[in-house]
């Protein structure tokens, strides 16, 4: 695709003997917002590893503006603009939360120059709704602030590309809903292209233009929330069970 901005084809990571991620070819276009959804051990977070350097696949290409940077660190995926959060959140437990946020700056900002909408860590702050935490530690907020602290720390660095993983587990339902207003936010105002992992299925569906299914390592389905909702494959696979426990 020739307007992707990202590409991986035949990804591919094994470990041992298991195939996590078999042979996924995928495209990101410019401020689209895809989700990833799947059984527990799917490949999912697997697959976030591969796109963000954390580990190398085994094969394939993960092509960014041109450059195949499988294999690559991930301060080079992030050199090109991409940046994750991680399922149990990654801050600085002992540095206050306007710390966490100039941290992500000072190592941002040689690469990029910072978008209009958020210059500085008060006007990152704001927009995750952390001003008034500012000063606090890391460790002294909640869980689910801490997860919007790690949004800011990967706004900081200027992306392109912001790869969520699991974002809105353990929130309320409030918090969820506040949680994808932000997402929204980012993709509408920022122009962020987002992948997002949930493993509360109803909840990513509402709020996705596109699904990826992973299933044992396997992309199973690619496509809108309709469309996916009613792929015989997915059904069987994954979302009967797993809709129905949701809706129980
Ligand atoms: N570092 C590792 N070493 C060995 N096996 C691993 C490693 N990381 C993941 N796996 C295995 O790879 C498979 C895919 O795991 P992964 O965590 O990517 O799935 P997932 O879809 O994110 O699952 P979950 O929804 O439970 O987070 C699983 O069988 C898992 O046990």
């Amino acid at each position: 695709m020739a307007d992707a901005l990202l590409q991986a084809r035949d990804l591919t990571v094994r470990f041992g003997g298991l195939t996590a991620v078999d042979a996924v070819n995928a495209s990101l276009r410019p401020g689209e917002l895809v989700g990833i959804i799947g059984p527990n051990g799917a490949g999912k977070t697997t697959f976030f590893n591969a796109i963000s350097g954390v580990i190398a696949p085994t094969s394939g290409a993960l092509l960014v503006d041109g450059q195949d940077l499988a294999g690559q660190g991930p301060h080079r995926y992030a050199a090109h603009g991409i940046a994750r959060t991680f399922q149990t959140p990654r801050v600085f437990a002992d540095m206050t939360a306007a710390a966490n946020i100039d941290f992500g700056l000072q190592f941002a900002g040689r690469l990029r120059p910072a978008p209009a909408l958020l210059p500085d860590a008060d006007a990152i702050l704001a927009l995750i709704g952390l001003s008034r935490q500012a000063l606090y530690p890391a460790a002294a907020i909640t869980p689910s602030q801490q997860r919007l602290l790690e949004i800011g720390m990967a706004l900081a660095t200027r992306p392109r590309i912001l790869l969520l993983d699991e974002v809105a587990a353990g929130l309320t339902e409030a918090e969820v809903e506040a949680m994808a207003r932000l997402i929204r936010r980012l993709r509408d105002e920022m122009g962020l292209a987002v992948v997002w992992i949930e493993h509360a299925v109803t909840t990513l569906l509402r709020h996705v233009e596109r699904v990826i299914v992973l299933h044992q390592g396997r992309k199973i389905a690619d496509g809108t929330p309709a469309e996916v909702v009613r792929n015989a494959e997915v059904v069987e696979a994954y979302l009967g069970d797993e809709m129905n426990e949701e809706t129980a």
